[in-house]
């Protein structure tokens, strides 16, 4: 047993996939696969996790942060996997799925959410992701108004179907298109529209612009100088929060709509505009930012996985392109649209879905700060502890999947189907009471998409496709391919 205790630069991706922080942080790195179970201890016996520190100020930050050239459990990782290794004072790096599972199961009792300082200053001090108890029930609940199943069943189904259909026709003469800016574009013109009414048809596309440069920025260097695109990044956010905070100013001096249009920010600002409000300005300006950046980033990130692999696996292709012809063929009419019902039946479909989200990791790391002095299988973890949860362990063990870094969507017809998006075995969408807001949104449109896709056109890769870890997840060349009608 040693302990690690790391200096380090952290990048992680924050709340979803697309959250891509940069943390400067002092790290403790408790890893551990195979921790020996022990008997439960008294207090006095519990060990702190052993580790060792890197070298002085930066820790093992390069180890971290080294490039590796699949989506192999990143060496990192792989290398703590076989030690007993847990963390220390900052930050307990975790690939325990019991510890995992247990820190989820304890959510807002002996751990709570928390992401370094330098994070927070990319997603907003005032975020969901700062909000505890009652309030962060309440945005909770006003996000679900909007991107749960009954708003999914009722709008979104059919918003995302059009979206898609218009996208993919729009792409069809190109002699090449780079996937996941397209994809990504497409996904914000719906989310933007359900949140500030943005449409992209009349838009002068400055929001956007403004977001791009945020993610382009994400994962650069946090060096805040004028030219860096660390620097960029800040601007692309000071940019988009100066645009939201106009919009919501014109809003609240606007009588009410029909309630047909009414929108994300229309909820926010009979919030504010309340006696007593729930929340302040700043918080619902931070949701806003938040949600529309997660909203596409990750589930295009998604997408562009699942095409990836689509183009490396006929076979399944060719089943997910079965699928849904089937579901095509036995409508009355072949250009209605996808109902529920019809939705709810692409099985293959989702089990592509969860195949390409267990293998991506699209979000490396959630962080949870500890509230009390907690004992976990023979180890004591101080109060105050930081601890990143790390999903790729328990995604990528032979033991819980055989041949883990095998795209096999066909293992998913035998296992229990997931209730809340979740299990103690997939993480992809995080667990616990902080589980993903947006995961039925994400796999509703990742579904349709793909069922738009397949049933009108095929594709041709042109350039990149390579997928590594670092340790998020990035496309060095970009997945460019062209889009053609089906033969
Ligand atoms: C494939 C797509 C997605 C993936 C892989 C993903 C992943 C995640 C993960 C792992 C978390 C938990 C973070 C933590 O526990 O620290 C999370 C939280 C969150 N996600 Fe997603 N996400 C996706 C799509 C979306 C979409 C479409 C939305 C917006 C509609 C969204 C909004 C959020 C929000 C607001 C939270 C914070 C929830 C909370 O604190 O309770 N995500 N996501």
């Amino acid at each position: 047993m040693e302990v690690a205790v790391l200096p380090m630069t952290v990048p992680c991706i924050a709340l979803t996939a697309g959250l891509i922080v940069f943390v400067t942080a002092w790290c403790l790195v408790l890893i551990k696969r195979n921790i020996t179970t022990t008997p439960p201890c008294n207090k006095a016996d519990a060990r702190l996790p052993p580790g060792s520190r890197g070298l002085p100020i930066i820790g093992e930050t390069l180890a971290f942060f080294a490039r590796s050239p699949s989506l192999d459990l990143h060496a990192f990782f792989e290398r703590r996997r076989r030690r007993t290794n847990i963390i220390l004072e900052d930050l307990i790096v975790s690939l325990d799925p019991d510890v995992n599972n247990f820190v989820f199961q304890h959510e807002g009792k002996l751990f709570q959410m928390w992401y370094p300082d330098s994070a927070m200053k990319i997603i907003g001090a005032d975020s969901i992701v700062t909000t505890l108890g009652s309030l962060y029930k309440h945005i909770r609940n006003l996000v679900l108004r909007f991107f749960g199943l009954e708003n999914l069943r009722e709008a979104l189904l059919h918003e995302v179907q059009k979206t898609a259909q218009a996208s993919l026709l729009s792409w069809l003469n190109q002699p090449s298109i780079e996937f996941k800016e397209a994809v990504s574009s497409m996904i914000f013109s719906v989310t933007a529209k359900k949140i500030i009414s943005y449409d992209s048809a009349t838009s002068d596309g400055k929001m956007w612009k403004h977001y791009d440069a945020f993610t382009r920025g994400l994962l650069s260097f946090p060096l805040c100088i004028p030219g860096t695109a660390f620097y960029k990044c800040i601007q692309g956010r000071k940019n988009v929060m100066k645009m939201l905070k106009e919009l919501l100013d014109e809003r609240r001096t606007k009588a009410g709509g029909c309630p047909e249009s009414i929108d994300f920010i229309d909820v926010l600002v009979d919030e504010l505009k309340e006696e007593k409000p729930a929340m302040n300005e700043s918080t619902a300006l931070d949701l806003v930012f938040l949600l529309l950046f997660t909203s596409f980033e990750t589930t295009a990130s998604a997408i562009t996985v699942v095409l990836t692999f689509l183009t490396n696996n006929p076979k399944a292709l060719q089943e997910l392109t079965e699928e849904h012809e089937h579901i095509q063929k036995r409508k009355a009419d072949p250009n209605s649209e996808i109902t529920w019902e019809e939705y709810k039946s692409m099985k293959f479909t989702s089990h592509i879905i969860h195949e390409a989200l267990r293998l991506a990791n699209i979000a490396p790391g959630m962080f949870r700060k500890a509230t009390e002095d907690v004992q976990i299988k023979g180890f004591s973890i101080p109060k105050g502890s930081k601890i990143m949860i790390c999903p790729s362990a328990i995604h990528l063990d032979p033991v819980v999947y055989k041949d883990p870094n095998i795209f096999n969507p066909w293992r998913w017809k035998d296992i229990a189907e997931l209730v809340g998006s979740a299990s103690r075995d997939f993480m992809a969408f995080g667990g616990g009471l902080r589980l993903c807001v947006g995961a039925d949104f994400a796999k509703l449109q990742m579904s349709i998409f793909l069922h738009c896709l397949v049933t009108k056109y095929s594709w041709k890769a042109i350039k990149g496709g390579t997928m590594v870890l670092s340790p998020v997840l990035l496309f060095p060349e970009g997945f460019h391919i062209q889009l053609l009608p089906k033969a």
